[in-house]
């Protein structure tokens, strides 16, 4: 028989607020721990949680970005379960009333573009931290609450995904987008987006749903590929031996390369929701949300579109130039100084791209700043170098940040222009080309090319081409 893959994904984001979700303590990742908890954080009786206004604006940032519709009246719930690194007990979540719903994401797939539905969006706190430690013989869970109370957006989608590449897709395009808002890091090995992957398989072209597991612990988009990959042949080798899949949540083991059950629907959690009594409802006026909207930057799709029809790029540099919005702006800043897109498109996605891959570095903290970079292109089309030379004076300049013209001239590279020392080489490459210079006189044109790039490598490539040309023609007409 052949099978269907059903995949939806719940996605995690912490938002990059300066301070919790409730209280005013420090948000950030990677304090020393427990040294960013208050009472409120920390869940002791006797206080009461304030909601961090700037969580509240991301959170809809987020959901215009993504086509969701806000809701205007919404509210907080209690989702009770126990665990260690939840100090009240309770996690406050939305349930019924969620920040936003009915949105959709496009990706690109093999076939075309495909939307993605997103059933809902919504705010919620996020949990400490468990650390396993050993201390002698024992072994130890300790907890570190400074994650506790970290805003926290959760983004599911529909069960729209076909395929684990479809799954991956969407995920990267989703960081991306969030990425582009600027309200979260979006690092998975920190934690700071983790993606739950929901995925069942049925008969192809059918339109009921399979029993579904769900995936957890994957620590990156290859991961989250592997997994489904993974699990969706484990569900087909299932079916076809007559077994039912067990509906269970289930935890990627990235060394082994499998999946394995954590906890089955019978050990499912009753999370016995109900409304958050010490916050009042969250009431989403239309103004708030079109300020919002207006001051949203372009976005990927957006700007990718933009790329194509005002620069004239290929619609595959146009995907790789707004891969991010600091790609993005690095380019357009060298176009301020520079404005050849197209030659700016193939520095930025050749050299500085391998340098920068090279160094393991973003492109943030290029020690060739736009403005340089258009300064070297600059001495190309004066013709003071050629493009083969500033290929070596590029590097030196991410190697040093020094400037391109000091480098060429340090270095020698500065193009010959004494036009006595040009006709001398052109002399020499013309007598020792005797048959090259018999074609030309029999009207191959393309033999002056080969005396031109003769004289070139004679010059190492210092000599100013106008001039090469010039003096070939006339010392080659005065035979
Ligand atoms: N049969 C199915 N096959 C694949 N995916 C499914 C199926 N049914 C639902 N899904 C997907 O599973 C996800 C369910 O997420 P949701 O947050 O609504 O519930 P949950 O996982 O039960 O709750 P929790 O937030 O506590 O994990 C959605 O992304 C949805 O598209
Ligand atoms: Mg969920
Ligand atoms: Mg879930």
């Amino acid at each position: 028989m052949n099978y269907e893959a059903v995949i939806g994904l719940e996605i995690h984001v912490e938002l990059k607020t300066e301070s919790k979700i409730f209280c005013g303590c420090r948000a950030a990742f990677g304090a020393e721990p427990n040294t960013h908890v208050c009472p409120v954080c920390l869940g002791l009786p006797g206080t009461l949680p304030v909601l961090n206004r700037r969580a509240v604006e991301y959170a809809i940032m987020a959901a215009l970005a993504l086509n969701c519709e806000i809701t205007p009246y919404c509210k907080f719930d209690r989702k009770n379960y126990f665990y260690p690194d939840l100090p009240k007990n309770y996690q406050i979540s939305q349930f019924d009333l969620p920040l936003a719903r009915n949105g959709y994401l496009e990706i690109d797939t093999p076939s075309g573009p495909k939307r993605v539905g997103i059933v809902r969006l919504h705010l919620e706190e996020d949990a400490g931290k468990l650390v396993h430690v050993q201390y002698g013989d024992s072994s130890y869970a300790l907890v570190d609450y400074n994650r506790a109370g970290v805003p926290l957006i959760e983004i599911v989608s529909a069960p729209d995904l076909r395929s684990p590449e479809e799954a991956r897709a969407y995920a990267e395009k989703l960081r991306q987008i969030m990425l582009y808002l600027g309200i979260s890091d979006c690092k998975m090995e920190e934690g700071s987006l983790r993606v739950d992957a929901n995925v069942s398989v049925r008969p192809a072209g059918s339109d009921i749903l399979g029993v579904k597991t769900e995936i957890k612990n994957v620590n990156s988009f290859r991961s989250l590929a592997r997994a489904l990959t993974y699990e969706i042949e484990r569900h087909i080798a299932c079916l076809e031996r007559g077994e039912e899949i067990v509906q269970e949540t289930r935890a990627w083991d990235e060394e082994r390369g499998i999946t394995f059950s954590m906890r089955s629907k019978e050990e499912a959690h009753d999370y016995r929701y109900f409304p958050e009594p010490d916050l009042p409802p969250l009431v989403i006026d239309a103004e708030w949300v079109e300020s919002l909207r207006k001051a949203l930057p372009e976005l990927p799709d957006a700007k990718r579109r933009r790329f194509i029809e005002e620069y004239g790029l290929p619609e595959n540099a146009a995907t790789v130039l707004t891969a991010t919005p600091e790609v993005a702006d690095y380019f357009e800043e060298t176009l301020k100084f520079y404005p050849q897109p197209r030659q700016v498109a193939n520095w930025v996605m050749g050299e500085l791209a391998r340098c920068l891959n090279a160094a393991g570095i973003p492109i943030t903290a290029s020690p060739v700043k736009p403005q340089a970079l258009a300064q070297l292109l600059k001495l190309i089309d004066a013709g003071t170098i050629s493009g083969k030379i500033a290929k070596d004076v590029f590097e030196e300049m991410f190697a040093t940040g020094k400037d391109a013209e000091s480098i060429v001239k340090e270095k020698g590279l500065t193009q010959i222009t004494d036009e006595e020392v040009i006709r001398q080489v052109v002399r020499e490459v013309i007598a020792a080309n005797p048959k090259v210079v018999a074609d030309y006189k029999g009207g191959k044109e393309k033999a002056l090319s080969f005396l031109v790039g003769q004289v070139m490598k004679a010059t190492r490539g210092r000599a100013n081409p106008g001039l090469v040309n010039q003096l070939l023609k006339e010392e080659l007409s005065r035979e």
